[in-house]
């Protein structure tokens, strides 16, 4: 619905423009906007739809409905008695209830508290302590505030904060307090004693940016721009770079923290924007209140997920115009405040390594001008629309008010500014992946499931499979990781690492060697033309990399999608032609040729496989299935795709299997332990041992080890926990913690 409408939007003011000649930069795009005859009638329209995007909320109900929610809570807190299950049972009500409430204050702090109180009984001390003090903030009674007080110091006693928990016994000293509460003031006074170490447990943890020298950039004018090249030998699996990304905004409405995009948090939400902008913490909130303060109505309304890459280039505004204020203020008009601008960018004196993060993001090249006009009139309205959303719906041009430009100019050059960064962003951003349980809901959160935690961040037993998926959730500006330019055949490996990232060399890359990212599948995952074409739509330019110069470029690729002819006259090997490919995701589609033959494949090997697979939960047929997947390799070649995909399936089915209590016996799980290390085989071939495709599926043998069902022996655990390396640490810490509970003890010295 939001979507249509905002089509008809653009569509009523697209119909107006008209471009004279060629493209020239993006102010002169935004002012061809700006001096449209008809530009009343625009704006009035921008204005309506902005109206009548608000979503109004009745307090009162939100509060009721809160209020049911926290009662519920109660309920499940009530009973739980020691059943961590149960408790983060009420841990989920309660945060259902914050959710709720949204600004219904009075409901807000309560049910802030009564999650902090369950919270601190799991022992997610941090959370806990957060959720007091958001409870005190949003207003909860005063005759009772010692309770939370007493709360936060017993939580900072347990985080190890020992400057919190002597200014909250301060506090608690001042306070009139019953005979129990004074008994519990005493044993912490008792604890401060015992606690000499401060520790700082509430304190985010800090993130390298160093920037080591292994690498630097070769800025020459070629056409391919500046590229990243490696100063000295540069061995596997070590680390090129690290990066902080200044800005980034989550992807898919994911819930994670918008400020250190966290994606296992207990979420602290702003309560004005309808529950779509969370943090991890109260800190993280501070931090971003700069940029929220901007972006609240815009959620309010719903408004930025519409706007795909735009709204990252929103944030990058938001994010570094404070930083060009002192350069813009004298500036008389938009063209001047243009001119200064891209004088900036175009000021390249700085070593690009060492240049602040605003200074590489100004400088990110940009191909605005070969997009189509279709393109092109689409991020411009985007932009403007941005421009008049900060004008009609937030104070965000106020800050100008002291300045020498006036505000109609100061519009013009933000909306120009927003166009630039949407263009540098086509071919600049990022978009960072994250490992998450596979059935978790949009608004369900990680560390609040109670049928998957045993306690904090220690998984229960048999879990681990859980996570064997990730997804893609935040689209962040990373300056320096752009400039590598594109290869078939990467040299790099990314690791996202909430809002951080670390570049891991993918092999041995020599002094002077250019260093290369991949803009696309790579050649193993994508075929030649399904990369020239992307490459040439999004990044304008056409590859030659070693790979692609090749006489056969997708050599690589048909590896995975390789067969063997039925046809007893011809039996030779054949990859299908294009359009035939994925003939086995929809049987009654596309027939199966030989190339070589010409013979249609009849593919009963595939169709028995199919009806095997629908009886798996019988034991004789399940039997039949392990054959007839392994029968599969006379047809299918390799670590061919068909497979791969099917032995997913089929340990997915297992696992789901045990789950409803279909009981496998050894010779079953001795099936499913060659299939899972097959596919890890085959994903290792295809993806690489490092790869976060790796990772995941390798949470299928470690629940099976873990549950006594195969033995591995230390040097191959070795090898796995190797690549753990690689692994972001919110969702390393539980592989490693999973690992010392219930996987160490199973593996054999042999
Ligand atoms: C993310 S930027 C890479 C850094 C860029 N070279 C620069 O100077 O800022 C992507 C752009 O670089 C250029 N590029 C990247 N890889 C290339 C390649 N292999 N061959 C030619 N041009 C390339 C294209 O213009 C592409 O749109």
């Amino acid at each position: 619905m939001q979507m249509q409408a905002l089509n008809a939007v653009f569509e009523k003011q697209s119909g107006s423009i008209v471009f004279d000649g060629k493209y020239t930069n993006e102010y002169e795009a935004i002012k061809l906007l700006h001096t449209l005859h008809n530009r009343p009638t625009h704006e009035r329209i921008i204005r309506e739809f902005l109206t009548a995007l608000e979503q109004l909320h009745h307090v009162e109900s939100t509060g009721v409905a809160s209020q049911r929610l926290r009662e519920e809570g109660n309920q499940k807190y009530k009973s739980s008695s020691g059943d961590k299950e149960l408790l983060l049972s009420a841990c989920r009500l309660y945060t259902e209830a914050i959710l709720t409430a949204e600004n219904a204050n009075n409901e807000l702090c309560l049910a802030y508290a009564n999650r902090g109180m369950a919270l601190q009984d799991y022992g997610y001390y941090r959370q806990a302590y957060d959720d007091c003090a958001c409870a005190l903030e949003f207003g909860y009674p005063k005759k009772l505030h010692h309770k939370l007080i007493m709360r936060q110091a017993y939580c900072a006693w347990k985080l190890g904060n020992l400057e919190l928990l002597e200014e909250h016994i301060h506090s608690l000293r001042g306070m009139q307090l019953n005979e129990s509460f004074q008994r519990q003031l005493l044993e912490l006074q008792e604890n401060v004693q015992h606690l000499t170490q401060h520790k700082g447990a509430i304190e985010e943890q800090p993130v390298s940016a160093g920037e080591s020298s292994v690498h630097q950039i070769v800025n020459e004018a070629s056409s391919r721009g500046r590229y990243m090249i490696a100063k000295e030998r540069i061995p596997q699996g070590s680390i090129i770079f690290t990066e902080s990304a200044e800005c980034f905004v989550p992807l898919e409405k994911h819930l994670i923290c918008q400020q250190c995009a966290a994606t296992q948090l207990i979420p602290i939400p702003c309560p004005n924007c309808h529950k779509r902008v969370v943090y991890c913490s109260r800190q993280c909130r501070e931090r971003h209140k700069s940029i929220h303060k901007y972006e609240c109505a815009a959620y309010k309304r719903d408004l930025l997920h519409m706007l795909g890459i735009s709204h990252l280039a929103l944030r990058l505004v938001l994010t570094y115009l404070p930083l060009l204020t002192p350069q813009l203020q004298k500036q008389r008009n938009a063209s001047e405040l243009w001119h200064t601008f891209i004088s900036l960018a175009n000021d390249d004196n700085d070593d690009d390594i060492t240049a602040p993060q605003y200074l590489k993001t100004l400088r990110m090249i940009t191909h605005l001008d070969k997009v189509s006009e279709t393109e092109l009139t689409y991020h411009m309205l985007c932009a403007n629309l941005l421009r008049a959303y900060l004008f009609e719906c937030t104070d965000f041009f106020d800050q100008f008010a002291d300045t020498s430009a006036p505000s109609e100019d100061w519009q013009l050059f933000i909306a120009a500014c927003i166009l630039r960064s949407s263009g540098q962003l086509m071919v600049n951003g990022h978009v960072g992946d994250a490992i998450m349980p596979i059935t978790l809901g949009l608004k369900e959160f990680t560390l609040l499931q109670p049928k998957l935690w045993d306690r904090p961040h220690h998984l229960q037993l048999g879990s681990l499979h859980k996570f064997s998926a990730f997804q893609l959730v935040t689209a962040m500006n990373l300056p320096h990781l752009s400039l590598c330019n594109h290869s078939c055949i990467p040299s790099i490996r990314t690791k996202f690492e909430g809002r951080s990232v670390v570049n891991y060399a993918l092999r041995d890359i020599e002094a002077n060697e250019e260093i290369f990212n991949c803009y696309t599948g790579d050649c193993k995952t994508t075929t030649f033309k399904e990369r020239r074409k992307q490459l040439k739509n999004t990044f304008k330019f056409h590859c030659c990399c070693v790979n692609c110069r090749r006489q056969h470029p997708d050599e690589e690729y048909f590896m995975f999608e390789t067969y063997r002819c039925e046809n007893p006259n011809c039996r030779q090997t054949f990859v299908p032609a294009e359009k035939s490919r994925n003939w086995w995701k929809q049987l009654d589609g596309d027939v199966l040729i030989c190339d070589v033959c010409k013979e249609a494949q009849n593919v009963y090997w595939y169709e028995d496989f199919l009806v095997l697979f629908e009886y798996y939960p019988n034991p004789k047929y399940r039997r039949e299935l392990f054959k007839e997947f392994e029968r599969m390799s006379n047809h299918i070649l390799n670590y061919h795709v068909i497979k791969l995909y099917w032995a997913n399936e089929i340990v997915n089915k297992a696992f789901n299997a045990l789950k409803e209590g279909c009981p496998l016996d050894d010779v079953d799980y001795e099936e499913i332990v060659c299939i899972i290390r097959w596919q890890l085989d085959g994903i290792t071939m295809r993806y690489g041992p490092n790869s976060i495709e790796y990772i995941t599926k390798l949470t299928y043998l470690w629940d099976l080890i873990a549950l006594g069902k195969y033995k591995c022996c230390t040097k191959k655990m070795q090898t796995m926990l190797d690549t753990l390396k690689f692994m972001a640490s919110e969702p390393k810490n539980i592989f490693l913690n999973y690992y010392h509970d219930f996987i160490e003890q199973h593996c054999t010295s042999d």
